[in-house]
């Protein structure tokens, strides 16, 4: 249940992707406008993390879930039928609080329910399944916008995650033997030294770090830039950039299970297979970046494929988190961890549109391909700053982690 409402999240985030130009004509807002509407998605939501995993250890990951399934529901509701910017933009801001309600949840749920050693694996099937929702939201969403009409389709999307609610309402269980559970009430103070303790563990700044620099990529190229980077940037059809796009998906959805099975055989070298990732993922863009004119097919296919990888890479920071804290904790931590990937990812969507109109010759969205080639390389500050901190923090870490006891499956 739990996780069919992460899928209906992640397809809400990703409702608007293929709506772009219909929202310009509904709203008559600029392209700048349509990008505010990402950008204001992903601010909430990173900004939301830290709040929301405090609130799922004191009220349980039920409560937290069912009340950001409604939030979702109603706003995507009212999302169908806004007529004006402001209000569509209300809307939307609705939505990323939401789907920041979601994640964590579902996460300290499987904590729950399940063995630790069965606990990498079952995180990654959440996040791959979780994709599902993106493609949902591409070609179905699509037909039904064509089909229906904006508000009609967004309105029935809106109902489905109603009557999922309910259902929710009705079936979620904190832990098996009760239904809803509780943390302890906690005084600002208490509050502020349980962060302190969390963000103080190196497990959990390794875990932020490899969230910050494994899915920016796939974030900002499948939220807002890929397609206009590979027809405008890489001189790609419309339909061959679609197919790519999928191709980085179907990367994730594959991935996500392989990753989970080698990081609970081998939790001790999580941070090396994301560090292999990132270095692959930065070949690979350097590879489409450098080379003279537009870039082959085949290499765009790797790039976007190593890219999709990145998502579920950003997965084993959560694993890192888990067995660093107490569960307790587990929820702030995984929101702090959670806040790397979705901060990085707004600061490159923000900062490739700025870039973009800077290299612009005239102003107006003609973006260049020598634009689009400035702009993506922003993406080496994010790889530098990130690599060095998996680097610095992975040698803490290491310091203070128990080997054997990771290994044999005890969590902090
Ligand atoms: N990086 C994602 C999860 C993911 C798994 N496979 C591809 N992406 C993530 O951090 N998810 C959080 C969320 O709210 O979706």
């Amino acid at each position: 249940m739990a996780l069919a409402l992460y899928l209906l999240a992640v397809f809400h985030r990703s409702s608007l992707a293929v709506a772009g130009l219909l929202a310009v004509d509904r709203f008559h807002i600029s392209a700048a406008q349509l990008a505010a509407f990402t950008m204001l998605q992903l601010l909430v939501y990173a900004a939301m993390q830290v709040p929301v995993g405090l609130l799922v250890d004191r009220f349980g990951p039920r409560r937290v879930l069912l009340t950001g399934a409604l939030l979702l529901g109603v706003s995507q509701g009212a999302f169908a039928f806004a007529t004006s910017y402001p209000a569509a933009l209300l809307a939307r801001t609705g939505v990323g609080i939401g789907d920041a309600m979601t994640f964590i949840c579902v996460l300290r749920l499987l904590a729950t329910w399940f063995p630790v050693r069965r606990i990498p694996l079952f995180t990654q099937l959440t996040g791959t399944v979780g994709q599902l929702g993106t493609m949902l939201a591409a070609a179905p969403m699509t037909l039904a916008l064509g089909a229906l009409g904006w508000s009609r389709a967004y309105g029935a999307t809106a109902l489905i995650g109603l009557v999922l609610t309910a259902l929710g309402f009705v079936v979620l269980r904190d832990a098996p033997e009760r239904r809803a559970t509780r943390g302890d009430r906690m005084a600002w103070g208490a509050v502020r030294s349980s962060l302190a303790a969390s963000w103080g563990h190196p497990g959990t700044r390794l875990g932020f770090w490899m969230h910050f620099t494994t899915q920016f990529s796939a974030t900002t190229l499948g939220l807002l830039w890929g397609y206009p980077f590979l027809v405008r940037g890489e001189g790609r059809s419309a339909g061959e950039a679609g197919v790519l796009l999928t191709l980085m998906v179907l990367a994730m959805v594959v991935a996500g299970p392989v990753l989970g099975q080698l990081v609970a055989l081998h939790p001790w070298h999580r941070s090396s297979m994301v560090l292999v990732i990132v270095l692959t993922l930065v070949a690979l863009w350097t590879a489409v970046l450098a080379w003279p004119g537009d870039a082959p097919l085949w290499l765009l296919v790797l790039m976007l494929l190593a890219c999709g990888v990145g998502g579920p890479a950003s997965v084993i920071g959560f694993d890192v988190g888990r067995t660093s804290n107490p569960a307790t904790r587990l929820a702030s931590s995984t929101g702090i961890i959670n806040m790397g990937g979705f901060t990085a990812s707004l600061l490159l969507v923000v900062a490739i549109g700025l870039v973009l109109d800077w290299r612009t010759p005239g102003g107006g969205s003609d973006y260049t391909p020598g634009a689009f080639r400035w702009a993506m390389s922003l993406q080496y500050f994010l790889w530098g700053l990130g690599l060095l901190q998996i680097w610095r923090y992975r040698l803490r870490a290491r310091r203070v982690i128990d080997r054997a006891a990771l290994q044999a499956g005890v969590a902090a």
